[in-house]
């Protein structure tokens, strides 16, 4: 049976790496796909990893609609095997409803990746969507991990270093340290629920470990 699998995590946990890999394994078996990805840090068209792989994509606009799109493609003779559609939770909950379409009347597997929740710990709509739709949930097995060392489960936003907890819900960017370094204007950082609410970023957490209320006390004076 074709499913709809949303494949979800925290920012920077292999979401993109996961759907090259699926992609390779079935277009090196002779199978086509048909890759969507929307905003991609590597630019509009591409599906990119933070390993280096990257592969064409076709840009997700927002009116777009991928029931169509694939239709279209398959009467004007085009084939299409699979779908693939990454950084999904920025698509619109209609176009989650397209995707579940594509399965359910094109019968197509849809494999959806995004991360779930934004820097505030709320739901994207593209993600309920898929959550309420999706055959399955897979949480990837590769934990990104809290500079605590327990398992990140939520996505901090930093602006000039500094966790916020306000702000609009898209602002592309990486986490810090990968490409813009740790003083980005706008930089993301993966935490565990525990640091997410005390908003305890690793920079955070190295201030208070400086800070002179901590040092430990000199007992010869
Ligand atoms: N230099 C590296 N060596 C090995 N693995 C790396 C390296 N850089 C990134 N990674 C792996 O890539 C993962 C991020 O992959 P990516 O697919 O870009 O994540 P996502 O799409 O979930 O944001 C990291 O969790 C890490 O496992
Ligand atoms: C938490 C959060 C993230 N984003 C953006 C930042 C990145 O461009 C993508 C996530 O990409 P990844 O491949 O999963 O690392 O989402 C955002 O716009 N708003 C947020 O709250």
């Amino acid at each position: 049976m074709p499913e709809l699998v949303f494949f979800s995590g925290t920012m920077d946990c292999g979401k993109s790496t996961l759907a090259l890999q699926i992609e390779h394994n079935r277009s090196s078996r002779g199978l086509q796909g048909m890759i969507y990805s929307r905003n991609d840090r590597a630019g509009r068209g591409k599906l990119s990893s933070r390993l280096g792989l990257v592969t064409e994509a076709v840009e997700a606009a927002h009116g777009m609609d991928f029931y169509t799109h694939v239709v279209d493609h398959l009467s004007a003779g085009g084939r299409v095997d699979y779908v693939i559609a990454d950084e999904a939770q920025f698509l619109v909950p209609e176009q989650i409803d397209q995707l579940a379409r594509i399965v359910d009347d094109l019968e197509l597997d849809v494999f959806a990746f995004g991360i779930t929740t934004d820097f505030r710990s709320k739901l994207f709509p593209g993600s309920q969507r898929l959550v309420e739709l999706a055959d399955r949930i897979e949480v990837l097995q590769v934990e990104a991990l809290c500079w605590c060392g327990a398992r990140a489960t939520h996505n901090a936003r930093t602006v000039d270093g500094r966790m916020v907890v306000e702000g609009a819900q898209v602002v592309v960017g990486d986490v810090v340290g990968d490409v813009d370094g740790p003083h980005a204007e706008v930089g993301y950082e993966v935490l565990c629920r525990r640091h997410h609410r005390r908003r305890q970023t690793s920079a955070a957490a190295r201030a208070a470990a400086l800070s002179p209320d901590v040092l430990p006390v000199d007992s010869a004076k």
